[in-house]
């Protein structure tokens, strides 16, 4: 390799709710970002906290984000690179963790993030100099069942409602991202890690699918399980898939108006709103885990 491509990039590590990413500024060169997400996401080999801290390693992606002070709120424009080397357009958690990195470089406590489903407005509260997590807000656009957004098979018939695919009653919607979205009695009695990747890969879903679980709480909320495609696998938590429960939830008639609704993803508590005009939002928690160096052109 030219040693002038040897060289390492620093990066920083964030989670919102377990969905964890390591950040890199934009302006780093990383000439493959495919090849660097692949490995240093891998949960095997992947990026360690050396002062062994955080005993985690890998990623569930790399969020590549260049902060353009310029324009007021600050625009960040984000890129995220997933384990399998996708890019994907849109990730909620993601963009929160996006603010949160921006938010320690700016005084501003609002941001508006470029992606490529579209500009997120995101807000910050709390101190992001300090130790507790930061509440991080985004507007995550308005949620579509149509057919040609999801996007769904061209030879499938308008939108995809409650339909049975592979054992489970799925809705279509994407809230920046692709979801099948199934309501079950117990999210923790399905096999999702067996059951996914039919779903994932059914021919109905022309750009593929995350698939979300979603069952009722007593206190009317929801509990969530997310396998998400290019991490082919289940993650912490998912923001767009968040969102997307409460949004079928409202479709299929289980949720009305324009509060709030609790949705817990194993890594904690997220608060979602989905009103009947406008756009949705996701609300949480972000946290810094560490820092360090990786190596800008790792070998394969
Ligand atoms: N974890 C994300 C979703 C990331 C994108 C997804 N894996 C895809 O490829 O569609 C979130 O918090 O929304």
């Amino acid at each position: 390799m030219s040693p002038a491509l040897n060289h390492t990039v620093s990066f920083e590590k964030f989670h919102g709710t377990g969905n964890d990413f390591v950040v890199v500024d934009a302006d780093d060169s990383v000439p493959y970002r495919g090849r660097f997400a692949e490995t240093h996401c891998d949960r095997e080999t992947g990026v360690a906290d050396e002062s062994g801290a955080h005993d985690r390693r890998g990623a569930d992606g790399v969020l590549f984000l260049a902060l353009e002070h310029r324009f007021h709120p600050p625009r960040i424009v984000m890129t995220l690179v997933q384990p399998d080397g996708s890019v994907a357009a849109m990730c909620g958690n993601g963009a929160r963790c996006a603010a949160a990195w921006a938010a320690a470089r700016t005084d501003a406590t609002e941001f508006m993030i470029d992606t490529q489903a579209g500009t997120k407005r995101a807000v910050v509260r709390g101190n992001a100099g300090g130790d507790d997590p930061l509440d991080i807000t985004v507007e995550m656009g308005v949620p579509t069942f149509d057919p040609r957004d999801v996007p769904l098979a061209a030879d499938h018939d308008g939108e995809l409602v409650a339909e049975e695919l592979d054992g489970l009653e799925l809705t279509a919607v994407n809230t920046g991202v692709p979801h099948a979205v199934a309501f079950v009695d117990d999210v923790d009695d399905i096999a999702l890690d067996a059951v996914a990747p039919a779903i994932r890969h059914a021919d109905v879903f022309s750009e593929g699918a995350n698939v979300t679980l979603a069952s009722r709480d007593d206190d009317g909320g929801f509990s969530q399980r997310t396998f998400e495609r290019g991490v082919e696998g289940e993650t912490q938590s998912c923001g767009t898939g968040a969102v997307a429960i409460v949004a079928a939830a409202k479709r299929l008639g289980h949720v009305e108006g324009d509060d709030p609704v609790r949705v817990s993803p194993p890594g904690g508590d997220l608060e979602i709103t989905v009103p009947d005009r406008g756009s949705a939002t996701l609300r949480g928690p972000v946290e810094a885990e560490y820092e360090g160096r990786l190596a800008a052109m790792p070998e394969q």
